[in-house]
């Protein structure tokens, strides 16, 4: 439906057309307009000052009226006045209720009311106009395959990969939850006349993961024209975003900034974001950037590990681990590998309880305590004399982790750009490439530092005490 509507242009509007949609509807601008930057066309839009300003005389930059925030409570409003949109939100269960889902249905709802074929569906409103200037992002989730492929090794290509499944569940959830509603049966799922498909999905997940914000005061939201202002990090960050004290949302330059007439208004979308996340969810890099900042490596419970099923089965926490940067070396942070490395031996222990409603429920113990909350279980294994032991397999464990995925980076190396490989997708994954090799190779030096530093490893006992979650060679000290 979606690409349908770009190409036959009832779902396409001209940036040009913007100041003028957005001042009719009471945006005000002041100093600033909404255009392409000259030399720079390739970022899209992006916010530019038109006089020079300064953040002491000229603040707010930007005014956009508390009803266009698309935020879970405003949804909940217009759902009051549309009974489409109502309707199918509620059909789509909980996911409906959370800020992304509720989200992602008003849009669909917007291109939907778009479309020339449906008729009586849904409410118009100045919203329906706000998707049509909204740019198809190239995010990794559209690269072809070929394009993935050159993502083997880095940390982006898993988080494509489960994303792509996760997108898929939810269209599920919309189909089933919406398909007896007759006007969704006939206009979306029609097999003849149903305009829309899994690609439609993916573009309104694109719309919403490049341009969502979490506003002060009001959450993850989309905010019409401020989502219009491009990302600089660090000192580069010319604006801020905020509410004022009626809530509606507003452009601040920073205190102390002047802008010339002409430069650029940016505001930053998370200077702490790795590379890999900058690229998932904006799909572009910073040239300033020079490190790849952060990485989640997947972790897998051994299959000899005899409570595997158990430790799956209580697991709440993210299967794998976080490194980042902190100070000059990497720091990692990480509920589940506490979970992967005590065993029952240490105390670690599982009971079944028989629920009130007749299902029988796993629950976990470390020692007397129960787990919870298997974020819990740190705290309790910092408490235990054997805390160091503890440290040490953790340790070991992410080593040998980080080892093996410098190994598959390696050995799938830098690969030579095939006439069928996109420019945009082939130079931003040779940076990741190198940035998370870099990131990688200065972890595992950090991780073995830490293993030869700790005093367990002057006690002939310590492999025995470790050999439980420790199925590699220990490293040679
Ligand atoms: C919130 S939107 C910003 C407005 C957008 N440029 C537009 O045309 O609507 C975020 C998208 O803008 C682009 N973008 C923002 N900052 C950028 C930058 N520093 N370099 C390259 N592209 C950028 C990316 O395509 C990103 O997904």
């Amino acid at each position: 439906m979606i690409r349908r509507g770009r190409t036959e242009g009832w779902l396409t509007q001209p940036i040009s057309a913007f100041p003028t949609w957005a001042s009719f509807h009471g945006v005000s601008f002041n100093g600033i307009k909404i255009s392409q930057m000259p030399g720079f066309e390739h970022r899209g839009s992006t916010v530019i000052a038109t006089r020079s300003l300064e953040s002491e005389k000229d603040n707010p930059l930007m005014v956009v009226p508390k009803e266009f925030i698309l935020s879970r409570q405003n949804i909940d409003i217009f759902s009051k006045s549309d009974q489409h949109l109502k309707e199918v939100i509620d059909a789509v269960g909980d996911f409906g209720y959370t800020a992304r889902g509720a989200i992602l249905m008003f849009l669909l709802m917007q291109a939907t009311i778009c479309c020339p074929d449906m008729q009586d569906v849904g409410v118009k409103n100045p919203l329906n106009e706000y998707i049509k200037f909204l740019p198809d992002e190239l995010l990794p989730t559209f690269w072809t395959e070929e394009e993935q492929e050159l993502l083997v090794g880095t940390t982006l290509r898993p988080a494509i990969r489960a994303k792509l499944n996760s997108l898929l569940r939810e269209y599920e959830t919309i189909r089933t939850g919406t398909e007896h509603i007759p006007w969704c049966a006939k206009y979306w799922w029609d097999e003849e006349e149903g305009q829309l498909t899994f690609e439609d999905w993916m573009r309104l997940d694109a719309m919403y993961r490049s341009r969502a914000l979490e506003f002060p005061g009001v959450g993850d939201c989309m905010v019409p024209c401020v989502d219009m202002a491009n990302h600089a990090s660090g000192d580069a960050t010319a604006a801020l975003y905020e509410t004022d004290n009626t809530g509606n949302g507003i452009l601040l330059l920073r205190k102390g900034r002047n802008i010339k007439a002409d430069e650029e208004v940016t505001i930053t979308y998370g200077d702490d974001k790795g590379a890999c996340e900058n690229i998932f969810s904006y799909g572009f890099l910073e040239e300033s950037v020079k490190s790849a900042r952060a990485m989640f490596l997947h972790l897998e419970i051994p299959d000899d590990d005899p409570l595997r099923p158990a430790k799956l089965a209580v697991n709440t926490a993210a299967p794998g681990f976080r490194i980042f940067e902190k100070d000059d070396h990497i720091d990692w942070n990480s509920d589940f590998v506490w979970l992967t490395v005590v065993n029952e031996e240490d105390g670690l222990d599982f009971k079944l309880r028989q629920t009130i409603d007749g299902q029988r429920e796993i629950q976990g113990f470390w020692k007397a305590d129960e787990l919870k909350d298997i974020s819990n279980l740190r705290y309790l294994l910092e408490q235990d004399p054997r805390w160091d032991i503890y440290q040490l397999r953790a340790i070991v464990l992410l080593q040998q982790r980080v080892e093996d995925q410098l190994q598959l980076l390696r050995k799938t190396g830098n690969p030579d750009r095939e006439s069928s490989v996109r420019e945009g997708p082939w130079h931003i994954a040779r940076r990741l490439r190198n940035l998370e090799s870099d990131m990688l190779e200065k972890a595992g030096a950090d991780f073995e530092d830490q293993v030869r530093m700790c005093p367990l490893l002057s006690c002939p006992h310590w492999i025995v005490a470790c050999s439980r979650s420790y199925t590699h060679p220990p490293p040679t000290t």
